[in-house]
């Protein structure tokens, strides 16, 4: 039988898997890969493509709100029947927090599994359902081992200084700190950067922009600062999620509107960002399309924050030799690219408006003091790679 290292990537609305072939080294190009999306609504849906981009499945997951474990269920029930032929060596699993305790992939056993349940107050919208996916895995394939691969994990170069709150230092100890997300990303971005661009080693600021989004400054492909914190609802305005707040709007709302924990937590994480701001849609694209002056102005505080951020994260490591955009926003949307970098020429950044319109890999001009890349990012590899890694396949 072929042998295979399957990825899975657990999200707060969606499962994400895909499916890689063992080779020295491996393919970037998934075998099959697709996502179940929705879940938590009344349409629920899986696509899944082959290697070339052909749609292989395209279904609606029967149920009313239908949950997690249903949708891993549905997943794993399908995968089992359309790739019996495929031997699974390894699974890679994307855990969204790893706390304190884990700076690198690890193989996932007992105790691991209690530390990652224990750690699922940290990250509510994500943790749990990326340990639903390990029990999931481990239940359906008992002796293969599961790799879990954590996205704080680039983040703990960076000095204390970025990683401390200005709160009492006995809540510092106890791990209350800036941990940073999208790490798996930004490794991704950081072993592909020398193909593209000299300045790889030098200062390099990320911007993965996706439904969740998140920028992180590197220097010599180490992180050094981040816009994520301690949850995943820092930094910039995301999708559904607010970024950058006053704690004090916390505080007042739950005074003066009786506001709990629970409804704080679904406005700060599903209610807020782009859909909360617009007050139409959290996708970039409906906004982009939209002539609604909501949509124009939720687009702008979008790439205003940006390029806020990014001033920040410029100051944190000391200039810039290189600017790069990721994810769904970041790959695709040349108009965002073209404000954030439109506000930021203060910085020396010039943009090739036709480079940036065809999302050419280098879309800074010829006289940009800092390159601007467009480099897709590939979570799902970087898995695969690690857990090829850790067990020497
Ligand atoms: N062609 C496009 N133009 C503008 N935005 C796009 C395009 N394609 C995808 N996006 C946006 O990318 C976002 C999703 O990014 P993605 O990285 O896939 O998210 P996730 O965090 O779920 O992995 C959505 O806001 C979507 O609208
Ligand atoms: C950490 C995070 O925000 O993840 P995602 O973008 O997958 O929601
Ligand atoms: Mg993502």
């Amino acid at each position: 039988m072929k042998q295979a290292i399957l990825t899975i990537n657990a999200g707060s609305s969606s499962i994400k898997f895909a499916l890689f072939p063992l080779a020295h080294p491996i393919s970037p190009d998934a075998e099959v890969s697709g996502q179940i999306d929705g879940i938590g609504t009344n349409a629920t849906k899986m696509v899944a493509k082959d290697r070339a981009g052909e749609k292989i499945a395209n279904q609606a997951i029967a149920g009313e709100q239908v949950s997690h474990d249903v949708a891993f269920d549905a997943l794993l029930k399908w995968f089992m029947a359309t790739h019996s032929g495929w031997q699974i060596v390894a699974v890679g699993h994307r855990v969204v927090h790893g706390g304190e305790r884990y700076s690198a992939p690890t193989v996932v056993d007992a105790t691991v599994l209690d530390h990652l349940t224990s750690f699922i107050p940290l990250a509510p919208l994500h943790e749990p359902h990326n340990v639903a996916g390990i029990r999931a895995l481990q239940a359906l394939l008992p002796n293969v081992p599961q790799i879990a691969c954590f996205d704080t994990a680039f983040h703990r170069s960076q000095p204390d200084v970025a990683q401390t709150f200005g709160l009492p230092r006995a809540l510092s100890a106890e791990g209350i700190k800036r941990y940073g997300f999208h790490g798996l990303s930004y490794e991704f971005i950081a072993r592909a950067l020398p193909q593209h661009s000299h300045r790889a080693a030098g200062r390099v600021v990320v911007a993965h922009l996706g439904n969740g989004a998140s920028m992180a400054a590197m220097v010599n492909r180490k992180c050094v600062a981040t816009t994520l914190g301690f949850s995943t609802i820092d930094g910039l305005l995301m999708g559904t999620r607010c970024g950058n707040l006053d704690p004090g709007v916390v505080l007042h709302l739950m005074e003066t509107k009786g506001l709990t924990v629970k409804d704080m937590t679904r406005m700060l994480y599903k209610e807020s960002g782009l859909l909360g701001v617009s007050g139409i849609s959290q996708d970039m694209r409906t906004l982009l399309a939209s002539d609604k002056p909501e949509a124009e102005e939720a687009v702008n505080l979008f790439c205003y924050r940006i390029a806020r951020e990014l001033g920040s994260l410029v100051a944190a490591s000391g200039g810039i030799d290189a600017l790069v955009f990721t994810g769904g926003i970041g790959e695709h949307a040349a108009e965002v690219r073209r404000r954030v970098c439109l506000q930021s020429e203060w910085l020396g950044i010039r943009l090739d408006p036709e480079a940036n319109a065809r999302h050419d890999i280098v879309i800074s001009a010829g006289n940009s003091s800092v390159d601007v890349l467009v480099i897709p990012t590939n979570e799902e590899w970087m898995m695969a790679h690690h857990a090829q890694t850790l067990l020497a396949l």
